[in-house]
């Protein structure tokens, strides 16, 4: 048995109301509006509240006192005859059921950041906490405790916090306010990752805050690997929770290859159960990743076009306009296939190519993901292209190279760039290439999946392309960033009395169509680990998959030495890109006249 308490308590009851939080009843007291897609057997599983900021909104209402489940989808408004249900509280003998966890004023969640003095801590992290409390997202009764070694008092990590919260939110109404109020719930406790006397005074403190409620305790693993097993061990020996749950949020890198991160995972077991442990990948919580999904198997017009029949290459391209400047040293033991092509472009190809999951259930989904990414065909090294940016000077202004950066070794070949082609050998994607391209310092930023259909058999209008057919493909583009849009590219008359075609876009485009500014994906992936949605984290299979994937080729690029392809900074990257694209009658979409 670990040394932490039960992985989910608020669901592990066998009572019909276990599944709630006690967010739910926050929630329903504040007489949010839910709506209703489907009946749900409340002994079921699948059944759990979550809030309002939720994209999964299934929703137990209270009937005369009487539990009536109704599982319910976010945009949908309220039949009228539930109208009012929601502000219903359950009477005292219902929430003795549920465990006290269910009633809102005996609960709470504690979240603490460890490594709060780091970079992704006051960059992200606290930012993303501070949209939830604007949002009215969090649950009533919360705190925020930083932990780093660094010393620091409460007033401190405030002042820290409070410079980075100059966020997307912060030219909204009231904003000063709210931000006094959230930095009144942050509080600091220096001490070393592997003491747990350290986190035995951390547990003081957090129990003090609790004030006897029943406490849910979510660790955010703001630290670089090498002591992500000494902090676990700490917070699960020392600081866990006795009667709530306790969670832990692990960033990346998850290990090397398969070795170091089975390993890992294997380490991590030795104190927390693998509901516990929440593998971020921050690209599943950008809003057009999420939206894939949608798009898919909420769209008839998509469905009969997804597959090998009308999909003749699918592209996945990652570029930054900025080098690995400050993080070089722990970019070059790590490179741009591991940075990003084994976890976030991978992620949104398995999200991408799944089959239908049986339902949007975590289990369900992740289920998906892994049998497509145990479909893959091993990766060919011919089948790589590596690069390692150089200086360049442009306009008077100079730009570093790679190995200019003094925490990088004047020799090293990790690449900063990479192309590859990867395969899926399965009835739907037989022969699809899925070409991945991922870089820094190139010429501009952009993340997003390029979806080339075939050419129009027999087209009526071939004559009036000229000779590069490639020029009326249908093209489906989904731009996750910046810009987010999704657009297709279809071929249309031009206006007149002539016959000339043209190649238009009808382009959803975010900004254009919603006022909302998008939340940033870390607020989306924090929600989800406090309310104990794990649909959006990695699960250890999936992980297993993805370095199984990954790791031969790794292993053979490493022990060739192979010498990447130099680009100057703020170029569009090797040729060799377009070698390796040509090789399976490829053109990149991002090139040229139609990107
Ligand atoms: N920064 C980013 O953009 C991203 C980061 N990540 C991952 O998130 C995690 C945190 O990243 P980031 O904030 O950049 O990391 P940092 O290097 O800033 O480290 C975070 C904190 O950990 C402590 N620390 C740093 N090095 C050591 C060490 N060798 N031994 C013990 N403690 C150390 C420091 O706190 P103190 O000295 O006060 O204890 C530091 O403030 C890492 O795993 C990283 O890979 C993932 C995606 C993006
Ligand atoms: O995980 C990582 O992601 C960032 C890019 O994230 P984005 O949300 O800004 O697109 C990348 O810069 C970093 O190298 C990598 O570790």
């Amino acid at each position: 048995m670990n040394a932490l308490s039960s992985p989910n308590h608020c669901c592990s009851s066998s009572s019909a109301y276990a599944a709630h939080s006690s967010i739910g009843f926050h929630q329903l007291r504040k007489n949010i509006p839910f709506s209703v897609i489907s009946q749900n057997k409340f002994e079921s599983k699948h059944v759990s509240f979550r809030s309002k900021c939720s994209p999964l909104s299934d929703v137990v209402l209270m009937q005369d006192g009487a539990l009536a489940t109704k599982s319910v989808a976010t945009n949908e408004a309220l039949p009228k005859k539930l109208e009012g249900l929601v502000t219903v509280t359950p009477p005292e003998e219902d929430k003795e059921a549920i465990g006290s966890d269910a009633k809102d004023d005996n609960s709470t969640v504690s979240i603490t950041v460890v490594g709060a003095s780091g970079d992704l801590a006051k960059k992200k992290i606290f930012p993303a906490l501070f949209a939830l409390y604007y949002e009215d997202c969090l649950p009533e009764h919360f705190t925020i405790f930083g932990y780093a070694r660094s010393k620091m008092t409460d007033a401190e990590l405030r002042n820290m916090v409070s410079r980075t919260l100059t966020c997307r939110i912060d030219k909204r109404e009231n904003c000063d306010e709210k931000m006094e109020q959230f930095l009144k719930r942050c509080f600091y406790h220096s001490g070393q990752y592997d003491s747990q006397d350290n986190f035995m005074e951390l547990n003081r403190k957090l129990k003090e805050h609790e004030g006897g409620r029943v406490s849910n305790r979510l660790f955010y693993l703001s630290i670089p690997p090498n002591i992500f097993v000494d902090a676990v061990k700490c917070a699960s020996l020392s600081a866990s929770s006795v009667n709530g749950w306790t969670r832990v949020i692990v960033e990346k890198p998850f290990g090397r290859d398969s070795e170091s991160s089975a390993a890992l995972t294997s380490s991590l077991k030795q104190y927390l159960e693998e509901e516990q442990i929440f593998r971020i990948d921050h690209y599943l919580g950008k809003e057009l990743v999420e939206n894939l999904s949608v798009l898919r198997f909420s769209n008839l017009m998509f469905q009969p076009l997804w597959s090998r029949n009308y999909i003749r290459n699918v592209q996945l391209i990652f570029s930054e306009d900025f080098g690995t400047e400050g993080r070089g040293g722990y970019f070059d033991h790590y490179g741009i296939i591991r940075d990003i092509m084994q976890n976030h472009l991978l992620q949104i190809l398995a999200l991408f190519a799944m089959e239908t999951p049986v339902s949007l259930d975590a289990e369900d989904i992740r289920n998906e993901k892994v049998k497509v990414l145990r479909s893959m065909r091993p990766i060919r090294i011919d089948d790589v292209v590596v690069g390692q940016y150089k200086s360049h000077t442009r306009g008077g202004n100079s730009y570093p190279g790679y190995t200019d950066d003094k925490t990088v070794p004047k020799d090293s070949l990790t690449p900063t760039f990479a192309a590859a082609a990867l395969f899926i050998d399965n009835a739907r994607w037989d022969g699809v290439p899925f070409l991945m391209k991922a870089g820094k310092a190139l010429h501009d930023r952009r993340a997003e999946i390029r979806v080339q259909f075939r050419h129009v058999p027999g087209n009526l209008y071939n004559r009036n392309f000229g000779t590069d057919l490639d020029r009326a493909t249908n093209e489906l583009v989904i731009r996750v960033q910046p810009d987010e849009a999704i657009y297709i590219k279809i071929n249309n008359k031009v206006p007149g009395l002539g016959m000339r075609l043209d190649s238009s876009n009808l382009n959803l485009l975010y900004k254009a169509r919603y006022s909302k500014e998008i939340p940033d994906a870390y607020e989306r992936l924090l929600l989800d680990a406090i309310e104990g949605e794990r649909r959006l984290f990695i699960r250890s299979d999936e992980l297993d998959a993805a370095w199984s994937l990954f790791t031969p080729v790794l292993k053979e690029l490493e022990e060739k030495k192979m010498i990447p392809e130099y680009y100057p900074y703020g170029s569009r990257g090797p040729v060799g890109a377009h070698y390796l694209a040509a090789r399976y009658n490829v053109k990149w979409g991002d090139v040229g006249v139609d990107e």
